[in-house]
């Protein structure tokens, strides 16, 4: 099974993923990882991250590349074992976030359609997705606006696009209110995926 989490920068994804990778309720040869990944092509991806002036469909790419190797890497193998695999980001997050960054060029009719019709063909989509939904002041507050994307009003968009994405598959999301405490969050987190 394939579980991911998803929300804005700073909403607790990351502090989530490694307190579940800690739980001893959770399978111990449960996969956890992460996008963008710690391989070279998550270190080119780092690089467009670091580029304020980085072309946004080169950037898209980078990160769809980052994903391909993901999945043939880490994320096929470990399901082909049945194997619960969680991934702190995935798919959605360029769905909602070069959804975001390619509606400032007026390159695409629906940037964040042509987005996932760029995964369609090859992706292999989450079972579940556990949205931390905070609000853009928090996400960028909490975060400490240390990249170009975490700006109050980026995030804005970045919200709108999940808000879509899941009115477009409400039986995939699960939204968790992640403006409580991380202990709150978590316990919160952990029913959903009981
Ligand atoms: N529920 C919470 N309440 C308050 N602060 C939190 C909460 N969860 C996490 N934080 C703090 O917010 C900051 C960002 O948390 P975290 O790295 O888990 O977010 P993230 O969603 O993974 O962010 P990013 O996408 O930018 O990596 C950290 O300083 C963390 O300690
Ligand atoms: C996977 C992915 C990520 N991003 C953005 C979101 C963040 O601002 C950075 C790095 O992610 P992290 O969780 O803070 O490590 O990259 C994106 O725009 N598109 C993506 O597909």
């Amino acid at each position: 099974m394939l579980v991911t989490l998803e929300g804005l920068d700073g909403s607790g994804k990351t502090t989530v993923w490694e307190r579940l990778r800690a739980d001893d309720a959770v399978p111990p040869d449960a996969v956890f990882t992460r996008e963008p990944t710690d391989s070279w092509y998550g270190d080119a991806v780092q690089r467009s991250i670091d580029d304020d002036d980085a072309d946004s469909l080169a950037e898209l790419f980078l990160y769809t590349a980052d994903h391909a190797a993901h999945l043939s890497d880490t994320v096929r193998p470990a399901l082909s074992e049945d194997r619960l695999v969680v991934s702190d980001r995935y798919s959605d997050s360029r769905f909602a976030y070069q959804g975001a960054t390619l509606a400032s060029s007026d390159r695409f009719d629906d940037p964040l359609q042509f987005v996932r019709e760029v995964h369609a063909p090859w992706t292999r989509p989450p079972d579940r997705t556990v949205y931390l939904d905070v609000d853009p002041e928090t996400a960028a507050r909490r975060s400490g606006a240390t990249n170009k994307f975490e700006t109050a009003e980026y995030l804005a968009d970045v919200r709108d696009n999940y808000e879509r994405l899941i009115r477009d598959d409400p039986e995939r999301f699960v939204r968790v209110d992640a403006t409580a405490d991380p202990d709150t969050v978590y316990e919160r987190v952990r029913a959903v995926l009981e």
